[in-house]
């Protein structure tokens, strides 16, 4: 093997870096360690193996120094066997692997070369000539030497180092040297990619210690990419080995062609980036980067078949960034760094979440997608990546590694701990403290963003009208398999994934009517106030039923009719995952009822001792259910939507849940072979308020609050119109004191910042904004709030003045709080009793209705050519007028 010794004090440097860069090692030789041109080398992400040589080291701390060099990135250091000679090796030098160091060694010192074996890898022998004296003397220091493996694998090399080019061996000689298992070591002022007078060819010198075992001497060549990957298997000759150092390109020998230029005639060329020899110097393999379509001549990337893994994902990002087709999500990605942030930071809280072995590997994909997403946006290839943990692996002084204060979850837990004891003790401040352990360690004020309509772009204000980001792509990546586990193999699919999911261990999954009377025991003031609620709910949805028929005459003798008809089976998804919502089932349970259902399924996540919340089973029994499924999420609504052994099949699924109970019901609507609808895509919570300076901070707070508490995607949003700056921050200083008393603080302190206020001038202004966000809840906390009703043009259910909280609406109210969010409001109403009707029209002509409607239908259905319908028509009208 041929080793280049490059001085970078040298004018030529950064061409012989080039011109040798395919070599597996190089030698810098540096006047001293802290030398501009070797840190700008260094510092080059792509760093070679580079052995550094200082030509002087401080003398006060020279070890200082050869750390530096090795954290920098340095292969090894090449030291003179005076930094060894009068030192303690094993207190000096046993903390630095052995692999990393290197010695050089006049022949008056090839003696102490026995001494090293332990501290160094690398002997670089340095001789003045190749006579058979010298080549003698290093014969025995090799043999001396190669002794052995390293205790981290690989072997001890040792090098034959000619000074000057007086003294520069022939191919000969680096033959010779070469079958001794000695490298040599040359000058690149001797060394050149061409053919000149008086310097070696380095494809030459480097082949000249590589033997072929073939009949027809060609080599063995393997093919890969930048991370290693096999593009396929070559053959090489001294000819293209010489032909490939000159041009740095992929050139090989074609056993039919001869001397072959890769990717010449298809475009597919290869720049060249390494040349390795294998261990018993027959073989080499070619590191090069592909262009074009890839190395294979079917036109995929390699002989031996498509790249898969990270691999792929990567060339597919990039294929990708050059024509994703449009409106594709990673095009998407690629446009919207923003969008990239967003899941970047929610994919790597999911992996921190995630429990089972499968749902790491789940969320450790997720975050690798992301990531590389990020990593090609910005030119980042993976092999950028690798390199920089290569880099890493270099270091030999560590990082503590400890995690910023932000992201310290012990430090986290610690404070959590301390604030939990302090409220356990007599003389703990009982809000105070129980402020400090809500928190869970967080600390900071709790804030909504702010902005002044005024001050923002058309842009910026359609942007605010955006709820918290959720990936429909993703989300229904992990619903599917979820739905078709269910619907393939229906209850065993559904007892394993609320296991799954539930961490409840089920026998079995319904519960059929009649409910046992232990399954819903309450206290008298719980089963007074769920009492009271329905009684309001049922009126108000009662009041909506329209009982009789809708007759019109809409010409003499011609008689329609619309009239509802109860939708016989509906599946009410009650949620139950961060909080139990019985409030849901009386919003879904009584309308259902009214309407007249009659099969009314209610599903809802079981608790952990496999039971349902005797809230919820009593309003089950309230409203007629004739089952409650133990289930939740997206396998609870492939339950109703296909039917399974114990849990019927219904025709329509309503109700809110979290994204994967709504993706669910919007993956089994589209499927036709469930022929179930649903009511609305219903998700998280959220709430716009409308305030001007008649509003009550502490008020407004609270109702803000109120939804914000639901999840962790619920958006809350304030208009404040006209308000002094004071009356601004008396509402906030109340969000703050207000939340930090709750105790779902910590999902307050995430769905609060995606929250915000904004600012106007005027009510034309507010309701503008707030039409257009369509927010599921608006509340109006303003004087005469009556009045702006008029205005309101899209919101799910509309709160007025001051003494109407929006958990009224929530709970007893009697409007619905099963309501449109994202902005669907827009289209569609919230749950009512229309929701659980059809509408059937009927219609009677008489003989004379039909004499005179006749002819109008007759021409229009001949104008579409349609002349069945001409003729149901024509027939009669001919018995009518005697034709
Ligand atoms: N718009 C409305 O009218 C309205 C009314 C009430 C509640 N909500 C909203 O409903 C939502 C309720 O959400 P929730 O989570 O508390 O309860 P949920 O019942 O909707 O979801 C819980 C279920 O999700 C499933 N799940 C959890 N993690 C999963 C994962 N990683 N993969 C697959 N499935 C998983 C589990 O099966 C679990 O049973 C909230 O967003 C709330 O704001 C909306
Ligand atoms: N606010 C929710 C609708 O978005 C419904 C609810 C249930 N319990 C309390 N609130």
């Amino acid at each position: 093997m041929i080793i280049p010794r490059i001085n970078i004090a040298a004018d030529s440097y950064k061409d012989d870096l080039t011109a040798f860069s395919a070599l597996p090692n190089q030698v810098l030789v540096v006047p001293t360690p802290d030398n501009d041109r070797l840190t700008e080398i260094l510092n080059n992400q792509h760093k070679d193996a580079y052995w550094i040589q200082p030509l002087a080291f401080d003398p006060q701390d020279p070890l200082a120094q050869i750390h530096t060099l090795l954290d920098a990135g340095a292969d090894k250091v090449v030291l003179p066997y005076a930094a060894f000679a009068n030192t303690d090796l094993e207190s000096s030098f046993s903390h630095i692997p052995q692999e990393r160091l290197a010695v050089t060694l006049t022949p008056a010192e090839f003696a102490h070369l026995d001494r090293l074996l332990a501290t160094v890898s690398v002997f670089i022998l340095e001789l003045a000539d190749t006579s058979a004296e010298s080549l003698e003397a290093i014969k025995a220091a090799a043999q001396l030497a190669q002794k052995g493996l390293l205790p981290r694998g690989g072997v001890k090399r040792v090098v034959a180092s000619f000074a000057s080019s007086t003294a520069t061996p022939g191919l000969l000689a680096i033959s010779e040297l070469g079958r001794l298992g000695v490298d040599t070591q040359l000058s690149t002022n001797v060394l050149s990619t061409g053919h000149e007078d008086g310097k070696l060819n380095l494809g030459e010198a480097f082949m000249a210690t590589i033997v072929s075992d073939r009949p027809d001497g060609l080599f063995p060549t393997i093919v890969v990419d930048e991370q290693g990957i096999s593009l396929g298997l070559v053959y090489s000759s001294l000819e293209s080995v010489v032909e490939s150092f000159r041009t740095r390109k992929g050139v090989y020998f074609s056993r039919t062609r001869g001397l072959w230029h890769k990717g010449a005639s298809s475009g597919s060329t290869q720049d060249l980036i390494k040349v390795h020899v294998d261990c018993d110097s027959d073989a080499l393999q070619f590191t090069v980067h592909q262009h074009g379509t890839g190395f294979c001549h079917n036109n995929i990337r390699g002989c031996f078949g498509p790249s898969s893994g990270l691999a792929h994902l990567d060339q597919t990002l990039k294929s990708r960034k050059i024509s994703a087709p449009a409106g594709s999500y990673t095009q998407r990605l690629f446009k919207d760094s923003n969008l990239v942030q967003s899941k970047i930071m929610e994919e790597a809280e999911e992996l921190c979440e995630a429990k089972t072995p499968q749902d790491i590997a789940w969320e450790t994909a997720d975050l690798f997608y992301f990531a590389l997403v990020k990593c090609v946006a910005n030119g980042v290839s993976l092999r950028d990546v690798e390199q920089q943990l290569e880099n890493r692996s270099r270091k030999i002084t560590r990082r503590p590694g400890h995690a910023k204060p932000k992201w310290d979850v012990s430090a986290k837990e610690a404070a959590a701990a301390a604030a939990a004891a302090k409220e356990s003790a007599p003389t703990a401040a009982a809000p105070a403290a129980s402020a400090a352990a809500n928190q869970n360690g967080k600390s900071g004020r709790i804030s909504m963003k702010s902005y002044k309509m005024n001050a923002l772009s058309a842009e910026q204000q359609s942007k605010l009208l955006l709820r918290p980001i959720i990936q429909s792509n993703d989300i229904m990546a992990r619903v599917k398999p979820i739905v078709e586990g269910v619907r393939e193999r229906g209850d065993a699919a559904l007892i394993e994934l609320t296991a799954k999911f539930d961490g409840v261990q089920l026998e079995s999954t319904v519960i059929s009517a009649p409910f046992s009377p232990e399954s819903m025991v309450l206290d008298e003031k719980t089963r007074a106030a769920i009492d009271q609620a329905y009684d309001n709910i049922h009126k108000f949805h009662a009041a909506q039923l329209q009982d009789k028929a809708l007759v019109v005459e809409t010409m003499p003798g011609v008689v329609c009719t619309r009239f509802a008809r109860p939708i016989e089976r509906v599946g009410l998804y009650v949620p139950g995952g961060t909080a139990v919502l019985p409030s849901t089932a009386l919003m879904l349970g009584i309308p259902a009822a009214v309407a007249g259902c009659s099969e009314i399924v209610i599903a809802t996540p079981p608790r952990k001792d496999g039971s349902i919340v005797p809230e919820v089973m009593y309003v089950a029994h309230k409203v007629g259910a004739s089952k409650v499924l133990m289930a939740g999420g997206a396998q609870a609504v492939a339950a109703m939507a296909y039917g399974t052994e114990t849990c019927p099949k219904v025709d329509k699924i309503c109700g809110p849940g979290n994204q994967y109970v709504t993706a669910a019901k919007m993956l089994t609507q589209i499927d036709s072979s469930s022929l179930v609808s649903i009511d609305m895509p219903a998700g998280p919570s959220e709430l716009l308020v409308i305030a001007d300076m008649t509003s009550i901070p502490a008020y407004v707070a609270s109702d803000l609050l109120s939804q914000a508490e639901h999840g962790t995607d619920s958006q809350v949003v304030l208009i404040a119109v006209g308000l002094t700056a004071e009356h601004l921050a008396a509402i906030e200083d109340e969000v703050h004191e207000q939340a930090s008393r709750l105790p779902r603080v910590d999902i307050v302190r995430e769905s609060i910042p995606k929250s915000y206020i904004i600012e106007v001038e005027s009510m034309e202004e507010a309701m503008k904004f707030s039409n257009a966000y369509a927010p599921e809840h608006l509340i109006l906390h303003l004087e005469e709030a009556e009045k702006h009703v008029d205005q309101v043009m899209n919101a799910g259910s509309v709160f007025v003045g001051h003494w109407s909280p929006e958990s009224c609406g929530d709970y007893a109210s009697g409007t619905n709080h099963t309501l449109p969010t994202y902005g669907y409001a827009r289209m569609y109403s919230g749950v009512n009793t229309d929701t659980f009707l059809k509408h059937i029209t009927s219609q009677q002509l008489t003989r004379e209705g039909l004499d005179a409607i006749g002819d109008t239908v007759m021409r229009l259905a001949e104008i579409e050519g349609l002349e069945a319908h001409r003729n149901a028509v024509g027939v009669r009208i001919r018995d009518i007028r005697g034709l």
